[in-house]
């Protein structure tokens, strides 16, 4: 009764990888009632020991949810969640500063422990009865035109035939590599200067939070970040953004005193010295790559990558899992536009996915390069205040950049150039409004020269645009 009220079908997918988007891409399959068998090579993460204070935790936002929503797993992920409702801007001089992600307690991003999602997503796959998972089970051949995969598990090699590859392998994705040898795609790749480390904050008591609780608290110092997001049991788990080269000089636990009371005095009373030097030193600063590749599927059709196989991102937007997650959700709803014609979904996926991807890959870049160069705590809260001024003024018509991104599913090319308008009015409302003043401080101001017309005035003062856009 179940298998024809899912109305199973005969097709079988493998999924190559059971981390975030591959675990959620299953339950998709499965509800659409494919037979879907699993590969992960790690073990279960269920049954792996918890190791206190190493927790990793995710932003999950608008895009994600509404992944999860679709599977029904919405509800429990966001029950271990922990709402962030603001971020919390942190100065030097240890003022924080709040700046709200919404006017009332409606948008807010949430804080999620990154195993406890994957759990989740495990088990709510393999309930479903059409669904295998083979852990400790390496995917190290795949030839995308056949759906041939071969596995390695226990020393033995063992070829497998499926009717649907979806590889969910991450960004060093062997799916990707093997799909390259027979389609044509562009690739391109990019490592950036800075690493990463994670650092955990501790509780101060049981379940009592060092810092306030439902904020996403970021300390900008141009060359140097780091954000903590909070976790259920008190702690935060801090990411902290950095180069390389500067991570290698700060080789001794007085080096790391020295630079954190230098950059982040309030967040070293906060982590503890002892604490600050196991999480710093308990292993090497990690690397951050970006990946961009079109098409996302294989010339045969039988081949398709999701989340960061096909679109690694750099962590400046916390987007990375939301985009794959979406991923999910766009290719279940174009097997529902095509009653579930592969060639069909995957040839209007990747004709439509790519330039979104590519454009939070660019986005998430973007804000790398601008806070690694310019953005300070000052900066971060002015950017935002006239974002807020902005949206006061204009409305829906100015949606802050990363609301649109954070908090809507408005495809990411589509916030990239309603952000291009926006900041051609951004650009004319300063230049009239500096034409205002202008006028103002020629007519009451203390200038006191006459000028026969505005020009003079803009050529003096202003720029020649200032004159052309007047001349206009
Ligand atoms: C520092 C940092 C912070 C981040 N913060 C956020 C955030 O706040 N919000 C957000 O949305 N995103 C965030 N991200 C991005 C997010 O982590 C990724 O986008 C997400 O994990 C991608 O999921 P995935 O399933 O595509 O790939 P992965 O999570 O990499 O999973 C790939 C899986 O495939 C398995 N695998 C790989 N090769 C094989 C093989 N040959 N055979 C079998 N199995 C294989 C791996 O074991 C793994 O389980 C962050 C990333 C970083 C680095
Ligand atoms: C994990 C996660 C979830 N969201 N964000 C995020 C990202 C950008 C943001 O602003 C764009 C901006 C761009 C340029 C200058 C100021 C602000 C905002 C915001 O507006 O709150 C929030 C992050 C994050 C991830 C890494 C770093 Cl280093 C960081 F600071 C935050």
């Amino acid at each position: 009764i179940v298998r024809s009220a899912l109305k199973m079908k005969t097709e079988r997918i493998a999924i190559v990888g059971g981390g975030l988007v591959g675990s959620l891409e299953a339950c998709f399959m499965a509800q659409r009632g494919y037979q879907v068998d699993i590969f992960e090579i790690r073990g279960d993460i269920r049954d792996a020991e918890i190791v206190r204070g190493r927790s990793i935790n995710m932003a999950l936002s608008t895009r994600g949810r509404a992944a999860l929503k679709k599977v029904g797993l919405e509800q429990e992920v966001m029950s271990e969640g922990i709402p962030m409702y603001a971020r919390m801007i942190h100065d030097l001089d240890g003022k924080c500063r709040p700046i709200p992600y919404g006017t009332e307690k409606t948008q807010y991003i949430m804080s999620i422990d990154r195993r406890r999602l994957n759990e989740i997503l495990l088990t709510g796959a393999e309930k479903q009865k059409n669904v295998n998972i083979f852990f400790d089970c390496k995917i190290i051949k795949c030839d995308a035109e056949t759906g041939t995969i071969t596995t390695l598990k226990d020393g033995i090699e063992e070829d497998r035939q499926y009717d649907i590859i979806i590889g969910c392998d991450g960004a060093y994705s062997l799916v990707r590599r093997q799909m390259m040898r027979s389609t044509k795609m562009d690739y391109s790749q990019v490592y950036i200067s800075h690493g990463y480390k994670e650092l955990i904050m501790p509780a101060k008591g049981h379940n009592t939070f060092p810092m306030p609780k439902n904020y996403l608290h970021i300390w900008a110092r141009n060359t140097f970040m780091l954000i903590g997001l909070p976790n259920p049991d008190g702690s935060f788990t801090m990411t902290m953004f950095m180069p390389f080269d500067i991570f290698e000089t700060i080789q001794t636990e007085n080096d790391l005193k020295n630079f954190f009371q230098d950059k982040f005095p309030d967040a070293l009373d906060l982590i503890g010295w002892k604490d600050l030097c196991n999480s710093f030193f308990s292993g090497p600063a990690l690397p951050l790559i970006s990946v961009k590749c079109t098409p996302h599927h294989s010339k045969s059709n039988k081949t398709i990558i999701l989340g960061d196989a096909s679109h690694a991102i750099v962590p400046f937007y916390g987007q990375g899992m939301n985009c794959g997650f979406e991923d999910c959700t766009i290719l279940d709803s174009l097997l529902d536009k095509y009653n579930d014609n592969f060639v069909k979904a995957f040839a209007e996926y990747s004709q439509n996915r790519c330039k979104d991807t590519h454009a939070i890959a660019d986005l998430s870049m973007l804000n790398y390069i601008e806070m690694r160069a310019s953005v300070n705590s000052y900066l971060f809260l002015l950017r935002k205040q006239v974002d807020k001024i902005l949206h006061k003024i204009f409305g829906s018509y100015w949606m802050p950049l990363y609301s649109m991104v954070a908090f809507s599913r408005l495809p990411y090319s589509r916030c990239v150039e309603k952000k291009k308008q926006q900041d051609k009015i951004y650009r004319i409302s300063f230049i009239v409004g500096l034409g205002i003043a202008s006028l103002l401080a020629v007519k009451y101001g203390k200038f006191g020269e006459n000028y026969e017309n505005m020009n003079q005035l803009f050529q003096r003062y202003g720029t020649n645009t200032l004159s052309k856009l007047w001349t206009k």
